[in-house]
């Protein structure tokens, strides 16, 4: 059954502000909360969330964190005069006191520890928490950044202590890098932290040598803190993504997490005063889609920053509305990384080869003076070529992210009458008969025998809810059918031609697909298979070979992350079509992630097409359709060296084609 997504927030936390002078904290006001709050109210998507109450943290939950001196000393702030506070607060980098921000940052804490509970005992699938102040740059014994108590941090200790959880992954998409989460488990392999932050060469607030790439974490926590740096500003939705599929999907998934927290800061989203970048809201509805997967969908997310009292707010609502599983937004203008991205997502990918075997090819780090004499060059390249994302004064625009409609249907199913249709899903039967044009073409087309009434009906089905996806009236859909190879050519046919569709077409398993399909971009194919067939012949035909074919759990989501997420992004269709070519050996688990995952294109609208005899497949399949989230993996192995190096030698080969395959700069002067 279909578990909620828990909102948390209390108007309580508005109320605490500056009460001087102070141009680093101006921008923490408490209409940060106000007009996030508003927002999803606005858009009613908190009235679809089931309202968890905050309460206050003890001092037992705070000192899983913080240090006793710290605490007795925050005790005292509500007493004190406004000279005292100010006083109190000189001690500290860019934070201020309030009487009322101990009893706030309690709140704050105590929500975080709210949404864990709920969360982990399965009262609700995830959820956010609408916090401040905020957390992830307080530390031990010091208030830092608009922090005082760092929630984050103290909602990881706490589950695993409560819940005896063995891994915890954090991810910070904040534009700051939270250095109290990494002081707090640097030497600790059971948190994974990664944090991407504004870093500009340790020119950019708070200009901490550690939290560059090469901080990967301390004696047995090496390799478990992952540092991106952006060193320019103007970072896209491409940059961010890149770093997702070749970074810290590949490396969560071999962590293969109990539980997922997000720092989620929005101050990494454009019109932001502090982070300077242009990635769109929308962009964080895909960001938490692709982390929605692990560790069986329990996924909190705690705000941090975001001071653009419009981009944050639609920043939160295309997250929330993502907890809550309607279809992602189509992807905006995604132009491939820029190079100051690709140095660091190559320098972090190279410092972390050593502990992750899904980078263990990641090519070798260059000495250090190639490397930064490679970046300075790779920054006078970038120099020359004056980019709008330069540093501007004049105020960023940007679309109003659209309206995520969800189709009145779900999933269709398509089955033989023996075969039950899963719940939650509606059996398609195609009503309406199809103008006798579209038969006659079938016919003549893809029967072998003219009057085979079947397959005439089953084709005629699947290109009804292909229509019916192109009209939005559903959403995706599965189907049962004799002979899938001659259901992909019917579907792809009719949607390149009648629907103008680009259709992105992922077979999973061996077999003679028929490449001329691919031949005029109209469908982009991607085939993952044992065999090395054929060289690929055009740009939108894409053999990937496994040794050991699809049962190879950490071959494949390598293969997943590293080209097929990159390749449909970029190639962004409005169609994806899965295909499950006969005995293709691919684990129902791993076989759900791809199902999961490839949502992230169309709208959602996917069509899994599988032999009928696989009936056994269904209610995995529907149930990653209708957004349940797919069970973890276990731990993967390593993948396969060989099967690595054909990949890194297919994606160096494509990515002159396919930008989002990039991870380094390219080779410069
Ligand atoms: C939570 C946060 O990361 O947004 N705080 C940013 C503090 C910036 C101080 N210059
Ligand atoms: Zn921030």
């Amino acid at each position: 059954m279909k578990m909620g997504t828990a909102l948390i927030y209390d108007e309580e936390m508005t109320k605490y502000k500056l009460l001087w002078v102070d141009p680093a904290c101006k921008i923490e006001v408490p209409e940060r909360l106000t007009v996030s709050h508003d927002a999803l109210v606005r858009n009613s998507l908190a009235d679809r969330c089931v309202a968890i109450p905050v309460r206050e943290a003890t001092d037992a939950e705070i000192l899983l964190a913080h240090s006793e001196e710290y605490l007795e000393a925050v005790k005292k702030t509500p007493y004190m005069t406004l000279e005292d506070l100010k006083e109190f607060t000189l001690q500290y980098g860019d934070v201020y006191f309030h009487p009322n921000i101990y009893h706030c940052a309690k709140l704050a804490v105590g929500a975080a520890l709210q949404l864990v509970d709920s969360v982990v005992t399965g009262k609700v699938r995830n959820g956010m928490a609408l916090v401040r102040p905020p957390g992830h740059h307080s530390m031990r014994s010091a208030a830092n950044g608009f922090c005082v108590f760092n929630n984050v941090a103290i909602a990881a200790r706490y589950a695993k202590q409560k819940y005896g959880l063995e891994r915890v992954l954090i991810v910070d998409w904040d534009v700051h890098h939270g250095q109290g989460v990494q002081y707090c488990f640097e030497d600790d392999p059971s948190v994974l932290y990664f944090s991407w932050h504004r870093y500009e060469h340790q020119k950019f607030w708070p200009q901490l040598r550690e939290s560059d790439y090469d901080s990967v974490g301390k004696e047995k926590g090496a390799g478990f803190n992952i540092n991106v740096p952006w060193n320019k500003v103007g970072m896209e939705n491409s940059d961010y993504l890149s770093v997702f599929c070749h970074l810290l999907l590949p490396v969560a998934y071999e962590f293969c997490p109990d539980l997922v927290l997000v720092c989620a800061g929005f101050d990494s989203a454009i019109g932001d005063p502090e982070g300077e970048m242009c990635a769109t809201p929308d962009i964080f509805a895909h960001l938490t889609h692709l982390l929605m997967n692990l560790a069986g969908g329990k996924l909190c997310a705690v705000l941090e920053g975001g001071y653009n009292l419009t981009s944050l707010p639609q920043a939160v609502c295309q997250t929330v509305q993502t907890l809550l599983g309607d279809p992602l937004p189509q992807p905006a203008n995604l132009s491939g990384p820029c190079t100051s991205a690709l140095e660091s997502l190559h320098c972090v990918r190279s410092a972390h080869r050593p502990y992750w075997s899904c980078l263990k090819h990641a090519a070798d780090l260059p000495t250090s003076d190639i490397s930064t004499k490679r970046i300075k060059l790779a920054e006078e390249e970038e120099e020359k070529t004056p980019k709008e994302e330069e540093k501007s004064t004049e105020e960023k625009v940007w679309p109003e992210p659209p309206k995520r409609v969800a189709p009145p249907v779900r999933s269709v199913a398509l089955l033989p009458k023996d075969v039950t249709c899963p719940e939650g899903c509606k059996r398609f039967s195609s009503s309406e008969a199809l103008d006798p044009l579209t038969v006659s073409k079938l016919r003549e087309n893809f029967l072998k025998d003219a009057d085979d009434g079947d397959a005439l009906t089953t084709l005629s089905s699947l290109i009804s809810i292909t229509e019916e996806m192109k009209k939005n009236e559903i959403c995706s859909g599965l189907a049962l059918v004799r002979d899938v190879t001659m259901a992909m050519m019917c579907v792809v046919q009719h949607a390149a031609a009648a629907l103008s569709n680009r259709v992105l077409v992922v077979c999973v398993g061996n077999g003679k697909v028929p490449s001329h399909i691919a031949e005029e971009g109209k469908a982009l194919v991607v085939q993952i298979g044992s065999e090395s067939t054929e060289e690929q012949k055009c740009k939108y035909y894409i053999p990937v070979c496994l040794k050991k074919g699809c049962s190879d759990m950490s071959g494949f989501i390598q293969a997943v992350f590293g080209l097929f997420l990159p390749l449909g992004y970029e190639y962004d269709p409005s169609l994806v079509l899965l295909v499950r070519m006969p005995d293709s050996r691919i684990h129902d688990r791993m076989w759900q992630q791809l199902t999961a995952l490839l949502q992230s294109f169309a709208q959602g609208h996917t069509l899994v097409l599988m032999q009928e005899d696989e009936k056994a497949c269904v209610g995995p399949t529907a149930s990653s359709l209708l957004g349940d989230p797919a069970p973890p993996l276990e731990r993967l192995q390593a993948p396969l060296p060989q099967d690595m190096e054909a990949m890194e030698r297919l994606r160096h080969r494509l990515q002159a084609d396919w930008k989002l395959l990039q991870i380094t700069a390219p080779e410069s002067g």
